[in-house]
C-alpha cells in the first residue's frame, strides 16, 4: 500500500491578466502549499478488479467514486500514458479520506487528482519524471500540474507554466471556509475587468516579513466578484480580519480564505476565535510548507 498526501493548494496572488480565445484566463498567480489536505491510499487489486474507489472523510458526502471524479480521471489518464508507452498496469484500489471542503479554492480534486499520479506512478513502477506527470494532468484541469509539483511556485499561461520559487519561507495560516462552494466558471464569467497588471518581478520570499511585505503588494483578482456572488465570503473575511492577522484574502475562486500570522500560537488562538464565533464553518490552523 503507498499513501500519498494531497495538500491544499493555497493562491496567495492570483492576478487575472487576460482572456484566451478559447475563454480561459490568463493567471499570474502565486502559489503555496499547507501541510493538510486529503489523504490517498493505493494498493494491488485482484485481477480483473479494474480500478476502484472508495471515499471517506468529514467531506465525502455529496461526492461519488465513481463517474467523474479527479481520482479515477487521474488514474485512467495515467493507465492510458503507461499503454502508449507499451506497458499495461494492474487493477488498483484507491481509496480517499476527503478532509477539504468540495469547491472551495484550495484544490481539493485537484490536489486529489495529483496525488494519485504521484502513488500510481511508483506502485506501477512507471518513472514518468514529475514533470512529465505535470505535463500529462493539464488536461484534467487547470489546477491539477502545479499540484503535482506541489512546492511553492509561480503559474503563469492558464495557470499551467509553472515556474518553482527557489527562496519562499513558509508562513503559519489559518484557512477559512464559510460553507458555501462557488463554482470556479461561474466566478470567471462575472468578472468585470479582465486585463489586469501582472505581479511582476518576485523578490527573494524567504523571511516571512518579505513574504508578507510582498504579498500584500499583489491580489486576488477574483475576491470581489466572488464575495458579490457569494456573501459568505465577505463575512469571513472581515471575521479574519478582525484576528489581527499579517495579511487576509481569499484563495483560487473561494469560498476559501486565509490569514497569515507571526507564529503558530498566534494562528491557533485566531483559529480558536473564530470557531468559537462561527462553529459551523471549517477552521484549519496549518503552515505553508517552505521552499526546499
Ligand atoms: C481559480 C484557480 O483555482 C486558480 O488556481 C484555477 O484557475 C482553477 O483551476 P481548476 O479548478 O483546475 O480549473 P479547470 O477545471 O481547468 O476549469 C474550470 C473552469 O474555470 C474557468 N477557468 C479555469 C482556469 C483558467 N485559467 N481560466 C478559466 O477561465 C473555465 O471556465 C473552466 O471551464
Ligand atoms: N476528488 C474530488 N474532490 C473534490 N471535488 C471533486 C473530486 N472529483 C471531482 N470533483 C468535482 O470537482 C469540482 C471542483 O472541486 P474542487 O474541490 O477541486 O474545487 P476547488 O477547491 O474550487 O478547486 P480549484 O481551487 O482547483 O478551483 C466539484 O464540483 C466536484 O464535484
Amino acid at each position: 500500500m503507498i499513501a500519498e498526501a494531497a495538500p491544499a493548494k493555497i493562491n496567495l496572488a492570483l492576478h487575472v491578466t487576460g482572456r484566451r480565445a478559447d475563454g480561459y484566463h490568463l493567471l499570474d498567480t502565486l502559489v503555496a502549499f499547507a501541510d493538510i489536505g486529503d489523504r490517498l491510499n493505493v494498493e494491488a487489486a485482484p485481477t480483473g478488479a479494474g480500478i476502484t474507489l472508495e471515499i471517506t472523510g468529514p467531506f465525502a458526502k455529496g461526492l461519488s467514486g465513481a463517474g467523474d471524479n479527479l481520482v479515477l480521471a487521474a488514474a485512467k489518464a495515467l493507465r492510458a500514458a503507461a499503454a502508449e508507452h507499451g506497458k499495461l498496469v494492474p487493477p488498483v484500489r484507491l481509496s480517499l479520506e476527503k478532509n477539504l471542503p468540495v469547491a472551495s479554492g484550495i484544490g481539493g480534486g485537484s490536489a486529489d487528482a495529483a496525488a494519485t499520479l504521484r502513488a500510481l506512478n511508483r506502485l506501477w513502477g512507471l518513472d514518468f519524471s514529475l514533470e512529465a506527470l505535470a505535463d500529462l494532468s493539464a488536461p484534467l484541469g487547470a489546477d491539477v500540474p502545479m499540484c503535482v509539483v506541489g512546492r511553492p511556485l509561480r503559474a503563469t499561461g492558464i495557470g499551467t507554466d509553472l515556474d518553482p520559487l527557489a527562496a519562499f519561507g513558509g508562513c503559519d495560516a489559518v484557512l477559512v471556509n464559510p460553507g458555501v462552494s462557488v463554482s470556479t466558471p461561474a466566478v470567471f464569467k462575472a468578472l468585470a475587468k479582465r486585463e489586469n497588471a501582472g505581479i511582476g518581478a518576485v523578490p527573494d520570499l524567504s523571511g516571512r516579513d518579505a513574504l508578507v511585505a510582498f504579498i500584500a503588494t499583489c491580489r486576488n483578482d477574483l475576491e470581489a466578484t466572488a464575495a458579490t456572488l457569494a456573501p459568505a465570503i465577505a463575512d469571513a473575511l472581515r471575521t479574519v480580519s478582525g484576528t489581527g492577522p499579517l495579511l487576509t484574502r481569499m484563495s483560487g475562486s473561494g469560498a476559501t480564505v486565509f490569514g497569515l500570522y507571526d507564529s503558530a500560537d498566534a494562528a491557533a488562538r485566531a483559529a480558536a476565535a473564530i470557531t468559537s464565533a462561527h462553529p459551523e464553518w471549517w477552521v484549519a490552523p496549518t503552515k505553508l510548507a517552505p521552499a526546499d
